[in-house]
């Protein structure tokens, strides 16, 4: 049997060499299923038959990535950078905000897939929960959506502010409290997580959080409304969607002024803002990100010990 040798933390584990988890790994590389598998069982084979017992598993991904060169050097390039993410010792927690319908959750849902994380949350869930915890009476703009939160303003909006705004920044504000507990409890806990949805917004999350080499924060973005708009049919068409089309569309304008506003908050507080045109690219951009921080921080480290 052809065990593969990995480290959590400062322990050494092994298991055995699964031709399942390998094929799964390169199906998420992009690679054809039965390609994926045709690779994996290559690979075992290989072990086998030079009587390899262990493979440390840097080793491993040594091996696939030389044999996906022959087969097509970018999937290759793919397959080591998303190997390189997960190699890192700390959990990964990855925070995806935008305007309600930007596809947010789309995305998470593709990234986390991608870089094979199994925790997924959307703060739609966490407002929910909150809704159950605290009174209508004490927090109403809670029990609004994020862009109609201004209707129920306890104080009057002062002129000179923007009321939809004043609203949603006030709801935002609130559902921070509870997505920051999930975020220390991810931290705290060592947990791998994907978190998406309209209430992750700069400048609402402790700084102090989002330093950490493993925080990574995107903004999504759709600086042509008519492609925002057509998110919102495209939604409605999909069989299990419940939100009716027609309440998206009426408070449309309200829902592009809190776009405009989380881009503007991204940009004030550096994070990276994505245009969701196309989800690879999407994707792809987020991975970059993620390993441009990592190696800063890493050379940082390296700095800082000299
Ligand atoms: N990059 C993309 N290209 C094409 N369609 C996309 C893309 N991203 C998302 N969509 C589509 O747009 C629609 C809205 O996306 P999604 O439900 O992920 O938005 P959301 O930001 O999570 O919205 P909300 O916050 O209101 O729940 C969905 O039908 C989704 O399939
Ligand atoms: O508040 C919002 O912007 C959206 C986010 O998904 O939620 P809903 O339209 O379901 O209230």
């Amino acid at each position: 049997m052809v065990l593969v040798e990995g480290k959590i933390g400062d322990k050494t584990y092994r298991e055995p060499f699964s031709k399942g988890i390998l094929s799964k790994s390169l199906i998420r590389s992009e690679i054809d299923p039965a390609k994926s598998y045709e690779i994996a069982v290559e690979i075992e084979k290989y072990y086998v038959d030079n009587n390899i017992e262990v493979v440390k598993i840097e080793d491993l991904i040594e091996h696939v990535t030389d044999r996906l060169n022959e087969e097509d050097p970018k999937l290759a390039k793919k397959y080591y950078k998303w190997k390189e993410i997960r190699r890192s010792e700390d959990p990964l927690i990855i925070l995806i905000g935008g305007a309600s319908g930007i596809g947010t959750s789309s995305i998470s849902f593709e990234l986390a897939n991608k870089l094979g994380i199994k925790n997924m949350l959307s703060t739609d869930m966490i407002r929910e929960v909150m809704r159950k915890i605290v009174s209508k009476e004490l927090c109403p703009t809670l029990f609004e959506s994020s862009y109609t939160a201004a209707e129920s303003l306890s104080t009057p909006a002062p002129p000179e502010f923007d009321k939809t705004l004043l609203g949603f920044k006030d709801h935002v504000n609130t559902v921070s409290v509870g997505l920051t507990g999930v975020i220390e409890r991810a931290i705290k806990e060592g947990i791998s997580i994907v978190i998406e949805g309209v209430h992750i917004v700069p400048g609402f999350i402790d700084e102090e959080l989002l330093k950490r080499n493993n925080v990574h924060m995107f903004v999504l973005s759709l600086s042509d409304e008519e492609i925002h708009k057509s998110r919102f049919y495209s939604r409605c068409r999909q069989l299990w969607a419940r939100r009716p089309l027609k309440r998206y569309l009426k408070h449309f304008n309200d829902i592009r002024k809190t776009h405009d506003y989380i881009i503007g908050e991204a940009k004030n507080h550096d994070v990276c803002v994505i245009e969701n045109i196309d989800v690879n690219a999407t994707i792809d951009t987020m991975i970059e990100t993620i390993i441009e921080k990592q190696t800063n921080t890493q050379k940082q480290e390296a700095l800082q010990t000299l």
